[in-house]
């Protein structure tokens, strides 16, 4: 069949029952006694006969998606996929794939990445096509509805609530605490000097969402550790669910497992807990992030509860805190990589931020506009979602879909593969290249196509948080260029960094050792 089950849990049943039913259906009457080597026999022969039944039309030309290319491992079974994303390292396979096949590559029996930007435009805009199984499996199975996991209006209504949450009047309320916390993660920074500068990134990200999703609480930078293991919690949650997202139809029976459901109920109970304590005591200084997810000022006719304000204020955590400091880290590591661009992302700074300034003022920042290309820069070639999150789908019960000229059928999935359209030759000069003098205006490269440039998806579920991830990225930049020198780490290999880069849903990076000498004019933030 094309189409993938719904759920496993009625094939699952049949599996199981269907050898012993065809055993006494072929043996009659006449069955004496019960064989348990026959009845294996049986098993062995149904199933495999049934696997390599799938597998031959899957890989057949009677497939509809036959004419997509594509490896023949990729087309027998989504397994191998699975086994791809278990190292986490399936984006760049699925690089290489598109170099090898081009813009549509078949990566599953029902699947095609695509780098196509007219096909990824069309997929995502409003009337593109709607988020895939993966999302409406995760918003039924273990979490309550919450921004990432809706469809349809009700999607539409919690966007609404979103923008409002983080728009500029928003966002400037928000400027204390953060100013507050990057004050603190330069003072604690002080005391260390050589250190892993993307876990106490992730420390100063994790404790500004727990300031404004929750009241406070994480309190990581103070006690220089992640104290209530929130980021080791939130990074187990999404390697399970990029795995799962493989297989999307196997998410039910999955939370039947006794240690798996536990652990998606115990998510919940602390997504919970964080909203009591902040129903509770109160936001950690004015209007924060919940006061708005919470609908606090009363603005919408419905109300959220208080397990629902806790699920979408806990996706904020989710979605702002390691992506924001991935990108941030893989950001100090182009610059330390690239001295000359160190050296004049410093002078721009430094010119344009004088000491005493506000460095999470929008104002100055429209004037970085080397620190702008340098932070578009390694958006583009470290992409804090390589694949764009999960698959869009063609949904089953709706006729098909022709898209840049192409047709894809009903249940067909597409993967939006992010990190090989920003590393494309067809769209970016030297598309390996860390060169933030290709975002200005002066730039001579010859292929620039900022419509290929998609680190924050596209269309109505795109980020929400963009324009906050935006100033939050050059206020913390601009605090640790005024701060300090930064240098990789004596013994270090800067180099093999980008070896430790996983993909778990998000990217997730391994140590960026450092060393930080404060510089003798530093900025007062
Ligand atoms: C550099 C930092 C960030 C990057 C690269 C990034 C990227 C993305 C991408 C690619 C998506 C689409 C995911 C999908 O469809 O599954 C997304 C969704 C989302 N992001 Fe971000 N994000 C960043 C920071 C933030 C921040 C700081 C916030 C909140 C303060 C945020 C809130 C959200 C939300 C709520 C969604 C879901 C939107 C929806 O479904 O309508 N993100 N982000």
């Amino acid at each position: 069949n094309q189409h993938e089950p719904q759920s496993a849990i009625l094939p699952f049943i049949l599996l199981v029952i269907e050898p012993p039913a065809l055993m006494a259906l072929i043996d009659g009457a006449n069955s004496t006694s019960f064989n348990c080597l026959r009845l294996l026999y049986t098993y062995a022969i149904f199933l495999s006969s049934l696997s390599l039944s799938i597998i031959l039309y899957r890989i057949s030309p009677f497939h509809p998606l036959a004419q997509y290319p594509g490896p023949l491992i990729s087309k027998a079974t989504r397994l191998w996929d699975l086994w791809n994303a278990y190292g986490g390292r399936k984006y760049l396979y699925h690089s290489r794939l598109h170099e090898m096949y081009g813009p549509y590559v078949r990566t599953g029996p029902n699947e095609i990445s695509v780098t196509d930007i007219d096909a990824v435009t069309q997929i995502l805009r409003h009337g593109g096509l709607g988020k895939g199984r993966f999302y409406e499996r995760i918003g039924q199975d273990y979490t309550p509805p919450a921004i990432i996991s809706a469809l349809g209006e009700v999607h539409t209504a919690k966007r609404r609530v979103w923008d409002r949450a983080l728009n500029p009047t928003a966002m400037h309320d928000y400027e204390p605490l953060i100013v507050k916390r990057a004050t603190q993660l330069v003072s604690r920074l002080k005391e260390h000097g050589t250190v892993d500068i993307g876990c106490w990134i992730d420390m100063l990200t994790f404790d500004i969402m727990g300031d404004l999703a929750f009241g406070g609480g994480f309190e990581m930078l103070r006690e220089g550790r992640d104290v209530n293991g929130v980021g080791e919690r939130i990074r187990a949650f999404l390697t399970a669910g990029n795995l799962l997202a493989q297989i999307p139809w196997i998410m039910k029976p999955v939370g039947f497992i006794p240690h798996v459901g536990q652990a998606a109920k115990e998510f919940d109970k602390f997504a919970q807990d964080l909203a009591i304590q902040r129903a509770k005591n109160g936001a950690a200084g004015g209007k924060d992030l919940w006061y708005h997810i919470a609908d606090e000022a009363d603005v919408e006719q419905e109300k959220p509860t208080l397990q629902i304000a806790a699920a979408d204020s806990f996706v904020a955590v989710i979605a702002a805190s390691d992506t924001t400091a991935y990108t941030l880290t893989s950001a100090i590591w182009l610059l330390l990589s690239n001295p000359e661009c160190y050296q004049r992302v410093q002078q721009e700074i430094d010119s344009v931020i004088a000491n005493g300034d506000d460095p999470f003022d929008a104002n100055k920042h429209r004037e970085l506009h080397y620190l702008s290309g340098c932070i578009n820069e390694t958006l583009r070639l470290h992409p804090a979602l390589p694949s764009n999150g999960g698959t869009r789908q063609v949904r089953l019960e709706q006729p098909g879909r022709f898209i840049a000229g192409r047709y894809f059928p009903p249940g067909t999935s597409i993967s939006v593969a992010t990190h090989s359209i920003h590393r494309n030759l067809d769209y970016f000069s030297h598309p390996d290249r860390f060169l933030p003098e290709r975002w200005l205006a002066s730039s001579k490269l010859e292929k620039h196509e900022p419509s290929a440039f998609i680190p924050f998806s596209l269309g109505p579920a795109n980020c929400a948080g963009q324009k906050f991830a935006m100033r939050e990225m050059f206020g913390v930049l601009c605090v640790l260029f005024k701060s300090f020198e930064m240098k990789f780490a004596d013994g270090f290999d800067g180099e093999e960094w980008p070896e430790s880069i996983k993909e778990i849903y998000i990217a997730a990076r391994g140590p960026l050792m450092v060393t930080l000498t404060p510089r003798s004019h530093e900025n007062q933030v």
